[in-house]
């Protein structure tokens, strides 16, 4: 039972600055997306891990359902052991690291480069070796606010891509909602502190949580479940995509099962608003993440879905402030992360 707390963290000071530094750098990622299409693209990777690798669920959607090139995502390590075939020339890979310092995901921009990719780093700081191992890195400088600006930093890379490449897009509209990002994303943390608020206090004790999401959200849920409850509160949990979710685990759900479930307002909703009519009839404890609840003001209508999976990742990391407080565990508190050798 919990009984210890401790005070709830604010939003981070410097988020609005760390969005925005990330926007600054969008002639550049243009600029270099532009002498990468020149030079003759065939292909996009997108490598990394833990959070780093769930950042990259969104653009990983984005480009698959709408670029003429092939997409492919995956864990540093798979990357390096896989060695994929069409790996080389005329291959565009974005490496992120928050840290800039994972090993596997260092080794993989090194792999990248000595096959004659293209590489980009998404990182913090410019200095890191990751950042040292690309062709170029795009930063934003804060080791507060992560989730925000490496969203803003992978989504303005795949849109250039796009635009680049010819496919058709309101552009404009895109450019408007990343503009709007700072507020807006800063808003839509305030007007989720009360969810996040009774999220946490409603599952602090519960032995085990699942969390379902599906399509760009996909890396929001599996994130706050790997990264938030499991590696930062030490609680069991379980991410299962929100579609998959009928073709088995839905079966251990009773009423007294803690489901969370995350909605966005891309063209995937359908099947979360499925899994959430299930929820409402079997289990007592379902708890819905749902992007309508954020305003985001300045974000277009029309491109809102293009939007909501960053805002709902960044959720996340308010809802894992909450647990902290509540429960009195501290965000940084680890076993085993960089504390033994693995
Ligand atoms: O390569 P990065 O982004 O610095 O990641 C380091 C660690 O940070 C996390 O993303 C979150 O703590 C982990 O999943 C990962 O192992």
């Amino acid at each position: 039972m919990t009984t210890a707390t401790l005070p709830l963290k604010p939003i981070t000071e410097d988020f609005k600055e760390a969005v925005a530094f990330a926007l600054s750098q969008h002639g550049t990622a243009r600029a270099f997306v532009a002498e990468a299409v020149a030079a003759g693209l065939r292909n996009v990777f997108l490598v990394g891990c833990g959070g780093s690798l769930t950042a990259s669920y969104p653009v990983h959607f984005l480009l698959e359902t709408r670029a003429g090139f092939p997409v492919f995502h995956m864990n540093s390590d798979e990357f390096n052991l896989r060695k994929p075939a069409l790996l080389g020339e005329g291959s565009l890979v974005l490496v992120s690291s928050h840290t800039g310092t994972t090993k596997e995901t260092v080794a993989a921009a090194h792999y990248a480069r000595s096959t004659g990719a293209r590489v980009a780093a998404l990182t913090r700081d410019d200095d890191s070796p990751l950042a040292q191992a690309a062709d170029i890195a795009f930063t934003y400088r804060s080791e507060d606010t992560v989730v925000a600006p490496k969203g803003v930093l992978f989504g303005q890379l795949a849109y250039a891509l796009l635009e680049s490449t010819g496919v058709k897009g309101d552009y404009a509209a895109v450019r408007k909602a990343y503009e709007a990002l700072p507020d807006a994303l800063y808003t839509a943390q305030e007007e989720g502190e009360a969810l996040a608020h009774s999220i946490a206090t409603a599952l602090a004790d519960e032995p085990v949580t699942y969390v379902l999401s599906a399509g760009p959200n996909y890396g929001a849920g599996y994130g706050f479940t790997m990264c938030y409850l499991m590696e930062m509160q030490w609680k069991h949990g379980g991410s299962y995509h929100a579609g998959e979710f009928f073709h088995g685990a839905f079966e251990v759900v009773t009423e007294d099962q803690p489901v969370i479930l995350f909605l966005g307002e891309d063209a995937t909703r359908p099947m979360a608003e499925r899994t959430k009519a299930f929820l409402d009839k079997y289990t007592r404890k379902a708890h819905y993440v749902d992007s309508r609840l954020f305003s985001l003001p300045g974000v277009p209508e029309a491109v809102r879905g293009d939007i909501t999976p960053i805002a709902l990742d960044v959720f996340g990391t308010r809802l894992a402030r909450h647990y902290e407080s509540v429960r009195g565990h501290d965000l940084d508190k680890r076993r085993y992360m960089f504390q033994v050798e693995y």
